[in-house]
């Protein structure tokens, strides 16, 4: 059986503005990079990126795991991952396909890739604006990068005050774009259903309402799929691979947000996705390049729809290349 050396540092990157969901602010990313070597010099890469009020492990947990693992493992480990640690599935069996794909091995640990994979040249990117009024400038400056499709945070100033910047960022947008609303699980049943119907008779094109309602509330979010033009994708209650099969187990076929990142093992997300045909969007988990390029490469295969993907906002963090520390 082969077997890998295996080492990894962490590093923390700021938000250069803290990001504001109905979750709360989140100040800095902070994530493992692992590497995997085999004994002819070739190697791989993966990145832990977690986000435990998603679901996933927290980054404490996966810490915990990468310290008590050898520094010798083989595959056998690495498809051993329990299902409890799916941001360590998703970096190891990113790292293990990865693997000789790398440039010659650098000095320093591992250096950030700058290029996409060459098949996600065919993807679309999605600009996430910032919460609040703040908005309606920041499509502006998105417009002019190139971003058709933008993605708004609702559920944090309140309903009134959103509306009242919706229908101002509405009445700019141009006809072409695309605007998605992610209430991140912070609306209540009235206020959602409100959200649709005016979503419903607004002239911009609302692509979806991103997980409007809490995750406890699937039944409600079915029944709302049914009721309204404008689209529902869930996001927190398909986090990861285990949440999503229920999802769909339960009868969801509306859109799924697939975060590679904290979804799980690879493999088996690409077994599901292909198996049932599933309307995904991909989407980040603000990770460095390094999880970007083995979420890219997934999205970019299992994409099926021409739905933008939701990794527009790489120059939303500070530059990960003084970011790694030995933890
Ligand atoms: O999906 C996108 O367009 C960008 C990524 C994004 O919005 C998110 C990434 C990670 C956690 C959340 O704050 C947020 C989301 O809820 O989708
Ligand atoms: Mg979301």
């Amino acid at each position: 059986m082969k077997v890998y050396h295996f080492d990894f540092r962490c590093y923390r990157r700021r938000f250069l503005q803290p990001l504001v969901t109905s979750h709360g602010m989140w100040h800095s990313r902070e994530g493992i990079i692992i590497h995997l070597g085999d004994p002819r010099g070739s190697y791989g890469r993966g990145e832990i990126a977690p986000i435990s009020w998603f679901g996933s492990e927290t980054l404490k947990q996966a810490l915990d795991f990468c310290c008590k693992l050898p520094r010798e493992i083989t595959e056998e480990v690495i498809f051993s991952i329990p299902d409890s640690l799916p941001a360590c599935q998703f970096a190891f069996e990113s790292a293990l396909s990865g693997m000789g794909k790398w440039p010659v091995r650098e000095d320093s640990f591992p250096l950030f890739p700058s290029s996409s994979p060459p098949d996600a040249e065919s993807l679309t990117y999605t600009g996430l604006l910032p919460a609040g009024k703040a908005a309606l400038n920041q499509w502006k400056t998105l417009w002019k990068r190139g971003y058709r499709t933008f993605k708004w945070k609702i559920g944090v100033d309140g309903t009134t005050k959103e509306l009242e910047i919706f229908e101002l960022l509405t009445r700019s947008l141009p006809p072409a774009a695309k605007l998605r609303l992610d209430a991140n699980a912070g609306l209540s049943y009235e206020e959602a259903k409100f959200w649709l119907e005016i979503c419903d008779h607004v002239q911009t094109n609302v692509e979806f309402i991103e997980q409007p309602l809490p995750v406890q509330k699937f039944s409600e979010m079915l029944e709302l799929s049914a009721n309204f033009k404008t689209a529902i994708a869930l996001d927190e209650s398909v986090a990861t691979l285990t949440q999503l099969q229920d999802c769909f187990e339960k009868g969801w076929r509306g859109i799924f947000v697939i975060k590679p990142g904290i979804a799980g093992s690879p493999s088996r997300l690409r077994q599901f996705c292909q198996q049932h045909k599933i309307d995904a969007v991909f989407s980040s988990v603000f990770e460095t390049s390094v999880g970007r390029q083995a979420a890219l490469q997934l999205a970019a295969e299992l994409s099926r729809s021409n739905r933008s993907v939701g990794f527009g906002m790489n120059n939303s963090l500070e530059s990960a290349e003084h970011s790694l520390f030995k933890c």
